[in-house]
């Protein structure tokens, strides 16, 4: 388990993290979302260990990461923008990536040669973006990680390099148990690959969920009635959103859809559709819920 506890970090007396706890679980895939400006690249980076807090915790299995060079043997980071030495090759790199990762998997690096079919004599800062990223994951994947931390991985890739990349991600946590904590603003993409979800906002988080706990206590209902609606009739729901498009009601509560559903059928509707939130809705109206402009956050 990854567990960072009351980490606090400023640039120049700026605050940029204030008091962030949150555990990640072995064989976990969290996804940090958050606002541009957020903290996400800091607190990523201080859970990689470049960077070192100004206070609180952030402990892998109780062994503290910072300047903890065996236990960085066992982690693998991937930027945004990822560095490559000037002039270097892919095999080059690669040499490089095995003699710095005792846990190398050269089997590995020939199946994903295969599978990506990059030249390995190539200069890496001389390929495309999209290309430099896939060498990026190439290299990752091959030092067989314990820990993968990504920050904003997959822009630039397209979308078939995209799905292997994931797959291989998913492989690697099924069959290994690695960890991966992925930043990103594109919700559709952690909701493919996250089992838990956290919001960070002007250096905090304000969200922090299972995905799955998430999905299933928030209800999307479209409901129409004969006559008047009943009064309060989700009075016992947290109701995060309310609508009214001509004579139907879209309300969107959150509770158990054990007690919803007789609830609603014994006010007899004339029509009634549970649907399915994206994750991308459940974020919005939580946001609403809880009083942030959502379009603000989440880009
Ligand atoms: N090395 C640094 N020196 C000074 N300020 C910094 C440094 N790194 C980050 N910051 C500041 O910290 C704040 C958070 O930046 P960070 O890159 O962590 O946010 P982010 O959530 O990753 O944003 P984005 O989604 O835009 O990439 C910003 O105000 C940024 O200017």
């Amino acid at each position: 388990m990854i567990s960072v506890t009351d980490l606090k970090k400023s640039f120049e007396r700026s605050e940029v993290l204030s008091s962030v706890t949150v555990n990640v679980n072995k064989g976990s895939i969290y996804g940090l979302l958050g606002s541009n400006g957020a903290g996400k690249t800091t607190l990523l980076k201080i859970i990689a260990g470049i960077y070192k807090q100004d206070s609180g915790q952030v402990s892998y299995e109780k062994e503290n990461v910072f300047e903890n060079v065996s236990l960085k043997e066992r982690i693998i980071f991937i930027p945004d923008f990822p560095y490559f030495f000037p002039q270097y090759t892919i095999k080059q790199m690669a040499d490089f990536y095995q003699s710095t990762y005792p846990n190398w998997n050269n089997t590995r690096f020939h199946t994903l040669h295969q599978l990506l079919g990059l030249d390995l004599k190539k200069k890496v800062q001389q390929l495309s973006k999209g290309m430099q990223r896939q060498v990026a994951f190439w290299l990752a994947l091959s030092a067989m990680p314990d820990y993968l931390i990504l920050d904003e991985p997959f822009d630039g890739l397209d979308a078939v390099i995209r799905k292997k990349v994931k797959n291989l991600i998913i492989q690697d946590v099924a069959d290994r148990q690695m960890t991966v904590i992925v930043s990103s603003h594109n919700l559709r993409e952690v909701e493919d690959i996250c089992d838990h979800v956290g919001i960070l906002h002007h250096g905090s988080f304000i969200l922090e969920k299972d995905l799955d706990d998430l999905k299933s206590d928030i209800h999307k209902i479209q409901i129409a009635f004969k006559d008047t609606p009943p009064k309060e009739l989700f009075k016992d729901f947290t109701v995060l959103h309310k609508e009214k498009r001509g004579s139907v009601f879209l309300v969107i509560v959150k509770g158990d859809r054990k007690k919803l559903d007789p609830l609603i059928q014994n006010s007899q509707p004339v029509v009634y559709d549970l649907l399915p939130l994206t994750l991308e809705e459940i974020f919005v109206y939580e946001m609403e819920g809880v009083g942030y402009a959502i379009e603000n956050i989440l880009v």
